[in-house]
């Protein structure tokens, strides 16, 4: 009796080895097919990840609103096919790190015609990109944009236009979230309106890209950006001995990029040499702060979007000073920027900043003769 009791035992024993082998191997094949089927491919996120880590701030709220975004093709009135060159449909695959024919000779066409698809979507050349200004609120922007479901954006800034264009288009489009029909892909990359060479080469890549510049005061801009190099550097000489050239005149030194970037009028003449002012939407990056629901209306019918993003989605956060994003459905918490953003400036003498103010004057106005903009700056 006991022993046929042992043997019962024994025989279940290697029953259950052997089902547990089985149910093994078959997770071991169902991750195998996984990745062959280009899911595992997460190479571009993980690549920008450290990159990323000064605005990864908003990183949780976005994976759950992406896992959350209904596929557009699922929506009642999503837009199909919208802000799309017929040459962007078109589908093709193409050696990762080597140029087709068709993108080297890319000119007037746009290089957008050569995207990556898979299942998930296809990777797509930025039909928007947030150009400019260095802390006008292009971070803001961004990820007010990310609320749309009809928006996907890349979370680092690329740099591809200034600092890493030898690396080529196909390295470019392979850091683009994968989109659906309908959707847009966009990047922000605030360097890229005052580089000389950046304007020729998006349109290179596309001269149909839609071009968006958050403009902010160059003074109050100015003062921003040395807070930022100040927070690195805290043995940085004074904002009014940069801003200077001789304390005593009271000449300004246009060589420092603090002061030459608030320039907005120069840099605008440059891109203007290669794509007309109806390419470019100027965001007011005050307004974006004070009345960020009315910006944002502004940005979506110039994407050509669905007005989504609405005055439902912010609250004003009074310990920060900022607007924020609401509680998300199906998020823990509201969301604001980091503590980059919106950081307390130091106190600069007055007379600086009266003298700054009037050397920007006639800039300004040149800026909004250009853009067709008063933004009120003086
Ligand atoms: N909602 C919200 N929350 C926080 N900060 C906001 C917001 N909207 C606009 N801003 C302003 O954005 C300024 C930073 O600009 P950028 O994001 O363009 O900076 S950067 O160039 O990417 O470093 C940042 O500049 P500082 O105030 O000097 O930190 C803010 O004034």
């Amino acid at each position: 009796m006991g022993c046929s009791g042992c043997r019962v035992r024994f025989n279940f024993g290697k029953v259950l080895s052997k089902v547990s082998v089985f149910f093994t191997m078959v997770l071991i094949f169902t991750y195998l097919f996984y990745c062959l089927s280009g899911l595992c491919d997460s190479a571009p996120r993980t690549l920008y990840r450290q990159q990323a880590s000064e605005y990864d701030i908003l990183d949780d709220h976005r994976r759950v609103l992406d896992e959350l975004r209904p596929s557009p093709r699922l929506l009642p009135d999503a837009p199909s096919h919208r802000n799309r060159t017929a040459s962007a449909d078109a589908e093709q695959v193409d050696a990762p790190g080597q140029l087709p024919q068709h993108i080297s000779d890319s000119t007037k066409e746009g290089a957008q015609s050569i995207p990556v698809s898979n299942t998930f979507g296809t990777k797509r050349f930025p039909q928007a990109i947030i150009i400019g200004v260095k802390k006008g609120g292009t971070r803001a922007l961004l990820e007010f944009l990310r609320i749309h479901p009809d928006v996907r954006a890349v979370g680092a800034e690329p740099h591809f236009f200034d600092r890493f264009y030898d690396k080529g288009l196909e390295w470019y489009r392979n850091l683009m979230p994968r989109t659906l029909d309908g959707q847009i892909t966009m990047e922000k990359t605030p360097s890229y309106f005052v580089t000389k060479e950046a304007p020729s080469r998006v349109c290179t890549m596309n001269c149909q890209t839609k071009l968006i510049v958050v403009v902010r005061d160059p003074v109050t801009r100015a003062v921003s950006d040395y807070t930022q190099t100040l927070s690195k550097n805290p043995g940085l000489p004074s904002f009014q001995n940069l801003a200077l050239k001789n304390s005593t005149t009271g000449l300004i030194d246009t060589t420092w990029s603090a002061v030459r970037i608030g320039l907005y009028a120069k840099h605008l003449e440059n891109w203007l040499q290669h794509f007309p002012l109806s390419r470019f939407l100027f965001v007011s990056g005050e307004r974006l702060v004070s009345d960020p629901a009315g910006e944002m209306g502004r940005v979506q019918d110039f994407l050509g979007l669905k007005r989504v993003v609405s005055d439902k989605h912010f609250y004003f956060n009074q310990t920060k000073g900022f607007p924020c994003l609401k509680k998300p459905e199906g998020s823990s918490r509201p969301r604001c920027l980091g503590k980059s953003k919106g950081r307390p400036h130091p106190q600069i003498p007055s007379e600086v900043l009266q003298r700054l103010r009037d050397f920007y004057r006639p800039f300004n106005h040149r800026f909004y003769q250009m853009s067709g903009q008063d933004f009120g700056w003086d």
